[in-house]
């Protein structure tokens, strides 16, 4: 093991990641607090700043996976849909099997400056997870109970909100709605064996709801769906701690896009375009697994300073104060302020890795872990005629 590498697997460097990260965190919520106001009086410009707001969080996490861990995130994509990338409204569909997915989409955000913008339709869990969830309660992120009866007024309210949204934004889907797991895959190929679908090897079944939602709301705002499948080289299983050891991974993501107007709006029409389309995520899954490459050409897309510098930014800025409270803390050598201090210092590494914890797959819910026999059951029940534009 390198001296550097050494460095990065160190607990004090750890450390002082998450000090920075959670100072500078609640430094930049307590900014949005105060941008509320102005969400009142210019909403648009209320709007821009907390997307800068939001970058200055999001980003560090982007810079441990970049420049921290040296991870290298290859896009496979055709180059002339590339080149409309980060510059229009776009619906992304993603597979959900590996704990720092989030993170390596939140790195293409980046490279295409949509960071601050990114959206995602998210699980209401995680609108309560410190720092990250707080800061999308400003950027306007789609939180869902999934629970369709509960979600579908409030999920078409906020996806409704983002139609005259400043800032052109990618809205992330997980269809799957869950991380993949062999259970979760087991009870959700029983259901499509029960639909007559085809099985899938390498995904969950996908929940169509949101995604037909999403279609008919944001119809004339969004121009395609990226259509993106996410694996990593040589089996490897990434981890959010193995990023903050400073482990380097091999990410490669295949990405289509799809124009918008190609997909059905009537809900069985589009339904039934999702299922297909993951029945081919599946076979570009297969392909990967076979010959490690995803189909198609490679498009260069090199890692930008910025996420560095905003790190370097908040560093500077809160660990010379740090430093000089520990000099202070140890000079006095009061035991009860020391004890505090270092009880403090506990407290926020629990409180950071509790965190990380929402990000591990077996500590994740058991949603999709049983057959919902009340759904299953409706479906073998005589339906009453529905408007085929609802969904
Ligand atoms: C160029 C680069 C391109 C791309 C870069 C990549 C990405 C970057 C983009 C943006 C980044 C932005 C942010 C990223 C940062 C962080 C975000 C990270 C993660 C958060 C994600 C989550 O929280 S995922 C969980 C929440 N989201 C979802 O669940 C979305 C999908 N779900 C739905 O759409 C659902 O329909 C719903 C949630 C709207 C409603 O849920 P409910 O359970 O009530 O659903 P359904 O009614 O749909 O379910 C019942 C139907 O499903 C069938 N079914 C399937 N399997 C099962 C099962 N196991 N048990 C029971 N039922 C099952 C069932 O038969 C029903 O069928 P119907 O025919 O009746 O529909
Ligand atoms: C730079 C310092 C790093 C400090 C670490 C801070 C860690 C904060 C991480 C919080 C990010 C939360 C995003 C997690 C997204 C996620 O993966 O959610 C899972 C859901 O989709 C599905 O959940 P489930 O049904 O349980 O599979």
């Amino acid at each position: 093991m390198g001296l550097l590498q050494l460095l990065k697997s160190q607990f004090l460097c750890h450390l002082l990641i998450c000090y920075v990260f959670l100072v500078s965190g609640l430094i930049v919520n307590l900014l949005q607090v105060f941008t509320l106001p102005l969400f009142r009086i210019h909403k648009q410009l209320a709007r821009r700043i907390n997307c800068r707001l939001g970058y200055a969080i999001s980003s560090q996490m982007v810079a441990l996976l970049e420049w921290w861990s040296g991870t290298d995130c290859v896009l496979y994509s055709d180059p002339q849909s590339a080149k409309l990338y980060g510059k229009e409204n776009a619906i992304v569909v993603l597979n959900h099997n590996f704990e720092i997915d989030f993170l390596c989409g939140w790195t293409f955000c980046e490279r295409y400056g949509v960071l601050g913008s990114s959206k995602v339709l998210a699980k209401k869990e995680l609108a309560y997870v410190p720092l990250i969830g707080w800061m999308w309660y400003f950027l306007e992120i789609v939180f869902c109970k999934r629970r369709w009866e509960e979600d579908r007024t409030t999920v078409v309210q906020s996806l409704r909100k983002l139609r005259d949204y400043p800032e052109n934004f990618w809205f992330l889907l997980h269809c799957e709605g869950t991380r993949f797991t062999e259970k979760k895959h087991r009870v959700s190929m029983q259901v499509a064996e029960s639909k007559g679908l085809p099985k899938l090897k390498h995904h969950l079944l996908p929940r169509t709801k949101g995604f037909c939602v999403t279609v008919q709301s944001l119809r004339g705002t969004v121009s395609a769906v990226y259509d993106s499948t996410l694996n990593f080289r040589n089996n490897e299983t990434p981890t959010l701690l193995g990023v903050l050891n400073g482990k380097k991974y091999h990410a490669d993501l295949y990405v289509r896009r799809i124009p918008l107007d190609s997909i059905p709006d009537d809900e069985a029409g589009c339904a039934a375009w999702l299922h297909k389309l993951y029945q081919e995520k599946d076979q570009f899954q297969e392909q990967y697994y076979q010959t490690g490459r995803f189909p198609g050409p490679t498009v260069s897309l090199p890692r930008r300073p910025w996420t560095l510098l905003n790190w370097l930014f908040w560093a500077s800025l809160l660990l010379y104060p740090l430093g000089l409270l520990v000099v202070r803390v140890v000079g006095a050598g009061s035991w009860v302020t020391i004890l505090g201090t270092v009880a403090l210092c506990i407290g926020a590494s629990v409180g950071v890795r509790w965190m990380i914890g929402q990000t591990e797959i077996e500590k994740g819910s058991s949603y999709g872990n049983r057959l919902m026999t009340r759904q299953l059951e409706a479906r073998q029940q005589p339906q009453p005629k529905q408007n085929a534009k609802q969904c």
